[in-house]
This record gives C-alpha cells, sequence and structure tokens, in this order.
C-alpha cells in the first residue's frame, strides 16, 4: 500500500489544536502529514509545552515519505496576529479558513490524499463577520458537493452515527426533517459505508424524532408522515434499513447487533450516546464530499491549551480513518 499524504488543519490557534499538532508529531507516522498552519504558531506551543518539534516544508514533487517521530511536514499559513493560549481573537478567524482554503485545494488538486482537521471555535469566526456553522458545510461549499453527511465513527467501528440535521436550533429540526432531505442523508449515508468503508450492503437503524418513535401519532406525526414513507421508499429500493426505532432503546447491544450504522435526527440525540461510549477516540468523518475528510471528535478546549496533556488519541484515531478511507476499496 502506497504512503498517504494527508493534509492536517489544526484548527483554532488558541485552542488545543496546536498542542495536538505538537503532541501527535512526538510519535512516527505511517503516513505524511502536512500541517497547514503558522509555523510560528507551532513553534511557540512546542516550546511552552517543552517537547521537540522539528518542521520539515513539504515537497509536493517527491512521492509522500512517512513521518519521523519529533518531526512534522509544514505548508504554511500565516497568522494574522500572534496568539496566547486559550484567549480566542476575531483577527485570526480568517487565518483559519484560510488553512481549510489551502488544505481543500491541495486534495482537490491531488497534492494531498485527505485532509484531518482539529477543532475550530464556531463563535469566534461568527464574530468575525464570517457566518460559519462548521467545517462540514463550509467544506461542502469549497468542494462545489452536495450536502454532506456528518457521521462519527468509534476507531473500533463498534458503532457509528449520522446525523440528520446537524447545528441548528433544536425548535428548527422538524422544519428539516422533510422527506427530501432524509432521504438524502440515507443514500449518502449508505454509499459513504460502501464506497469509503468497503461494507457490502450496509444495514441501517433509524431512530425515530419523538419519544416511543410517535407512539403510532399520540406523540408526534413525524415518524408517520416523513420518516417511515421514506424507510418504506429505501427499502423498496434494495436498502438495508430498519426503522423508525424508538431512540431510548435503539443503542442498546441487542438493537446495535448487525447494524452498520445509526441514523439520528439531530444532534444531541446521537452525539451523547457515541461520545459516552468512546470520547477520544471517535472521529468526525464527511460522507459524500468531493474529497477524503475525518476530524476529531471534541472542540477547542481552550482552557487545556498551552499547558495540559490534551489527550490526541481522536487525532490519531482520524489520522488512522482517513488512511482506510483513502485505500478503501469501493462496493
Ligand atoms: N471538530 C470541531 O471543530 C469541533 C469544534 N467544537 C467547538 O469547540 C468549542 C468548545 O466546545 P465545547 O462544547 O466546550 O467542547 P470541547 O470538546 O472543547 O470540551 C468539552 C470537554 O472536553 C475536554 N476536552 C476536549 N478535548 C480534549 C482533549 N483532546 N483532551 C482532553 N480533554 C479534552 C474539555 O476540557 C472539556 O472539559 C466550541 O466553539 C465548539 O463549536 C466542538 C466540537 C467539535
Ligand atoms: N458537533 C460536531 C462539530 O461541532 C464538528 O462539526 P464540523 O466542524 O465537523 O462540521
Amino acid at each position: 500500500m502506497s504512503t498517504a499524504r494527508l493534509a492536517f488543519t489544526p484548527g483554532e490557534p488558541a485552542g488545543i489544536g496546536p498542542d495536538l499538532a505538537v503532541r501527535i508529531a512526538q510519535r512516527a507516522q505511517s503516513v505524511e502529514l502536512v500541517a497547514i498552519a503558522d509555523p510560528g504558531l507551532l513553534q511557540a506551543r512546542a516550546e511552552q509545552l517543552g517537547l521537540p518539534l522539528k518542521l520539515v516544508p513539504v515537497d509536493f514533487d517527491a512521492a509522500p515519505q512517512t513521518t519521523p517521530a519529533g518531526t512534522l511536514a509544514i505548508d504554511p499559513v500565516q497568522c494574522a496576529r500572534p496568539t496566547t493560549p486559550g484567549h480566542v481573537d476575531t483577527a485570526n478567524a480568517r487565518y483559519v479558513l484560510d488553512t481549510l482554503d489551502r488544505a481543500t485545494d491541495l486534495c482537490l488538486s491531488g497534492h494531498c490524499d485527505g485532509l484531518v482537521t482539529g477543532p475550530v471555535h464556531k463563535a469566534v469566526i461568527n464574530d468575525a463577520g464570517i457566518a460559519f456553522s462548521g467545517h462540514t458545510g463550509y467544506l461542502a461549499h469549497r468542494c462545489h458537493s452536495g450536502e454532506p453527511v456528518m457521521m462519527l465513527a468509534t476507531d473500533d467501528g463498534a458503532l457509528r452515527v449520522a446525523l440528520a440535521t446537524v447545528h441548528i436550533p433544536l425548535a428548527d429540526v422538524p422544519a428539516a426533517l422533510t422527506r427530501e432531505n432524509l432521504a438524502h442523508v440515507l443514500g449518502v449515508t449508505e454509499r459513504g459505508l460502501r464506497d469509503r468503508f468497503g461494507i457490502d450492503r450496509p444495514r441501517l437503524l433509524v431512530a425515530g424524532l419523538n419519544p416511543h418513535a410517535g407512539e403510532n401519532g399520540y406523540l408526534g406525526r413525524e415518524e408517520i408522515d416523513t420518516i417511515t414513507p421514506v424507510i418504506e421508499a429505501q427499502r423498496a429500493r434494495g436498502m438495508d434499513i430498519i426503522g423508525p426505532l424508538p431512540a431510548d432503546t435503539l443503542f442498546t447491544p441487542h438493537r446495535l447487533a448487525g447494524a452498520d450504522a445509526v441514523v439520528a435526527m439531530y444532534h444531541d440525540q446521537g452525539l451523547p450516546v457515541i461520545k459516552h461510549l468512546g470520547f477520544g477516540r471517535t472521529v468526525n468523518i464527511s460522507l459524500g464530499l468531493a474529497i477524503v475528510r475525518t476530524s476529531v471528535d471534541h472542540g477547542t478546549a481552550l482552557e487545556l491549551a498551552g499547558h495540559e496533556s490534551v489527550d490526541t488519541g481522536s487525532l490519531q484515531a482520524a489520522i488512522d480513518t482517513a488512511v482506510r478511507m483513502v485505500h478503501a476499496q469501493p462496493r
């Protein structure tokens, strides 16, 4: 198998992303990991943490090399202002997006095989006057892809949770759950599992929206009016799909046996479950993008930046998952 070259964006400069970059570099990697970041920021964070870091300019004309311990390949993008760990600065919001733009272009042009993202601080980007709901939507726009699906997966594949709606207020969820949107999410999830995870005929479990999956309409009608008709239509087209299932028992081992992914109706129906099971070894995956993209399962943890020993487990899992996705054989 050839060595993969992955772009890595550490994300918010005042958060733990630069710490993660420094710490992940302490371990040899079987991929060429190219940090798309400000080299001065990474060197300063390495000094703060008392860890060695050698930044090697990336050579896109050469074949990808594995990454020795203590080093990172670098493709420099400059911050607008020096960073104080833990203190976000709207002046650096554009920098965060510049790193994403550069990384996406490198993937689209074939210079990198995939993108691994560190955590960004959504509020500071919005405070800077740039509407931003997360990487997933931003990258879709940048890649001219259709609407991608966010799926979180534990590193061992024991649980995968795809989301029918993501970063919207809870009050807006029912209206966002249209037949068209749900059919799109199910189709993208099924195709993604085939193409990027090599699963022949993925089995999907679909959650209901309401308690007890609506209790025959007495506790809400979305299951009757929207979710069941879409499931039936997809099943008629050959999809292996079960639901709508009451979300309170969907995540029990008995229900999950034999399933390849759960489709949750909203962010906090699915993500607390998977983060309870595997926080720190779970990966956020964008399905349906023109590029391979994985991400950490956690946020910027501003309070830990620059001093605490942060956990690199999710970043390592995101790197390993991206490599597997790059080499996957579509079914
Ligand atoms: N992939 C991304 O870009 C994500 C970004 N975020 C953003 O991060 C910001 C902060 O979000 P929060 O809800 O506070 O979540 P958070 O994940 O930053 O923090 C939640 C808790 O986990 C701890 N934690 C997080 N990562 C850790 C690590 N690697 N090692 C050890 N402890 C860790 C934190 O100290 C905190 O106690 C928000 O702006 C949010 O939008 C949140 C999730 C994902
Ligand atoms: N809750 C997941 C999250 O905030 C990360 O979203 P994205 O930046 O990957 O779109």
